[in-house]
């Protein structure tokens, strides 16, 4: 369990943070979702105590991260693949951390086969290491201490396709035998696949949170007309909230009945009317997230 609290950071006069509170369940994989700059990895690294917060909480199985005796046992943390020691191979980086947590060695062998790092890949020194080996690594250095809890920064950087699903399948595994995961991500799509539930943040504050079932249920419809203007015009004119799309379409907060309702009374012509589903979840978050850096929000 993850409990984040009215978590605030401020740098000087800027807000990096700004209120933050959420919670992940154990046997949930919780989508910390945001485009660059919106706080994610500030919000993790106070969660695990890197980061002393200006003003809230964060706790993690019930203790703040310092708190904890031994925090590699129970949870597992992924904040930045590249800060290894370049000169030690793999192997040697998780017999070290193995000592440190007073793990049984043999568990190195048995993370490295669950990251997929082969003997030839074990005995490379680190600095030689892809993005993606990194990654890996960072990942078998979280699951060392067979922890409940992994909370992991954009874990699928310089990871390909097929290492992109692979980790998708770690983390649901991870999970539903009870685990608690909370992984951040700028692409919607990374996220989607594999959690239950998502929290949106952007600029700092938390813009939506909730189970990923009922943010695509609540996503609105998608409406398109054989007048885009005059639709435009009679939505806003009945108060429904509408974000034009970038090939004609609108997506409303309303169902669809309502919004085809609304046409009809206008006498306009629809020729398209439908749940926004997918398309109004990407299209949700990248209108919620509007005014922080969107650019690279969805790929
Ligand atoms: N040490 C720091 N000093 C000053 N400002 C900082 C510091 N760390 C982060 N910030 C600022 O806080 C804001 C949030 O940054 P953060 O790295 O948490 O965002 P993020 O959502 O993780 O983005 P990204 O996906 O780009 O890593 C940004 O505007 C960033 O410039």
């Amino acid at each position: 369990m993850i409990m984040v609290e009215h978590l605030t950071k401020r740098y000087g006069p800027h807000v990096a943070v700004d209120d933050v509170s959420f919670h992940c369940e154990p046997g949930t994989v919780t989508g910390f979702l945001g485009p660059n700059g919106a706080g994610k990895s500030t919000t993790m690294r106070m969660i695990c105590g890197l980061t002393p917060p200006t003003s809230g909480n964060a706790a993690v199985t019930g203790r703040r991260y310092r708190e904890l005796p031994n925090p590699g046992r129970e949870i597992g943390v992924l904040l930045d693949a590249s800060a290894q020691h370049a000169g030690r191979t793999g192997r040697e980086a998780l017999a070290l951390a193995a000592r440190t947590m007073g793990v049984d060695r043999g568990r190195v062998g048995a993370v490295l086969d669950q990251v997929g790092l082969n003997a030839t890949a074990a005995k490379r020194r680190v600095g030689a290491y892809s993005l993606g080996m990194r990654q890996r690594l960072g990942l078998a250095l979280a699951l060392l201490g067979d922890p409940r809890v992994l909370i992991l920064d954009e874990p699928a950087n310089g990871l390909d396709p097929e290492g992109i699903f692979w980790m998708r399948g770690l983390l649901r595994d991870f999970a539903d035998r009870g685990g608690t995961v909370l992984l951040s991500s700028h692409l919607l799509r990374e996220v989607e696949a594999v959690a239950d539930r998502v929290v949106v943040i952007g600029g700092g504050r938390v813009v939506a949170a909730g189970g990923k079932d009922e943010l695509l249920a609540g996503a609105g419809t998608l409406v398109r007309g054989r007048d885009p203007h005059a639709l435009r015009l009679t939505l806003d004119r009945v108060g429904l909230t509408a974000t034009a799309g970038t090939d004609g379409g609108f997506l409303v907060r309303a169902e669809p009945g309502a919004v085809g309702q609304v046409a009809a009374d206008a006498g306009l012509v629809l020729t398209e009317l439908r749940p926004a589903g997918n398309g109004g979840l990407e299209q949700l978050f990248l209108t919620l997230t509007a005014g922080a850096s969107t650019k690279e929000a969805v790929k």
